[in-house]
């Protein structure tokens, strides 16, 4: 059961992908893959450019079609409907304010905006006094902030992310991913990343797709909960050995 500080409870559904298959004419870019992203959990999902990460993303979310095999939540109700969206770029309209741009989904939707739940969540990802500023005046840094509170705004239990920090310098990726991880827990979530320190500092479980067709390997795990510290011992163990299975897939 997930509870938002304004009193809005959830349980958050596991999502169950079974005999997943993706073919593009003669081209199988994966095969029969099954794997569960557990509720209330982080899964991060890594592996080579063009091996089929994307597209995996697009199918959970019903964007695209797969060629084979389900995508289904414990709950028996539908996926597409439950999710929210963050990626790479903020994609933060810049004509808008930063609460306009984290209330955009009612906007869009033509309903009434919540703006004590957007004054609630701006606050939260640090950002109280910026409500009323524009993009182009906040750091990247801020941005993705932003963009952070639109996804929450949503109170959708499940969360895809398509490498939402890769833009950002070191030092700022790293207080984001904590905020994230502290903000994300207990959604449902599924982040792809190439980034193994990433993935360990943020995830409750590893999935690396690899291979043509590509299958996921499940068998990495990391000790300990997220977020864990940069400099922890299991992280940086299992960091070296993900980017040496990543290195051994890329030939
Ligand atoms: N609509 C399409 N038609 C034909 N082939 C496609 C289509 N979409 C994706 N592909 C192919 O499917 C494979 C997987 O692409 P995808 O974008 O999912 O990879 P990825 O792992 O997300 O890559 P990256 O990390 O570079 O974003 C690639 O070989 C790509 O060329």
């Amino acid at each position: 059961m997930n509870s938002d500080p304004l009193g809005h409870q959830q349980i958050m559904p596991t999502i169950q992908v079974r005999e997943l298959t993706l073919r593009f004419g003669q081209k199988v870019v994966f095969e029969r893959l099954n794997f569960d992203i557990p509720g209330g959990q982080i899964v991060a999902l890594l592996g080579a450019s063009g091996v089929g990460k994307s597209s995996l993303l697009k199918i959970i979310a019903g964007l695209a079609p797969a060629s084979a095999g389900q995508v289904t939540a414990s709950d028996g109700l539908p996926v597409a409907s439950r999710i929210a969206w963050m990626g790479q770029k903020d994609l933060l309209y810049p004509w808008l304010t930063i609460e306009e741009n984290v209330m955009l989904g009612p906007r869009l939707r033509g309903e009434k905006p919540d703006r004590a739940w957007a004054t609630h969540l701006i606050e939260r990802v640090g950002l109280s006094g910026y409500g009323q500023a524009l993009p182009a005046t906040l750091s990247g840094g801020m941005r993705q902030r932003a963009a952070i509170a639109r996804t929450l705004y949503e109170r959708q239990p499940i969360v895809l992310m398509d490498e939402p920090f890769s833009a950002l310098d070191a030092i700022t990726r790293a207080t984001i991913q904590t905020l994230a991880a502290e903000l994300l827990a207990q959604h449902t979530v599924l982040l792809i990343t190439h980034d193994p320190l990433e993935a360990c500092r943020l995830s409750h479980r590893l999935l690396v797709l690899s291979g043509h067709p590509a299958r996921i390997d499940d068998t990495h795990i990391v000790a300990g909960l997220p977020p864990r510290a940069p400099d922890d011992l299991h992280l940086l163990k299992s960091q070296g050995e993900l980017l040496q299975q990543l290195m051994r897939a890329a030939g």
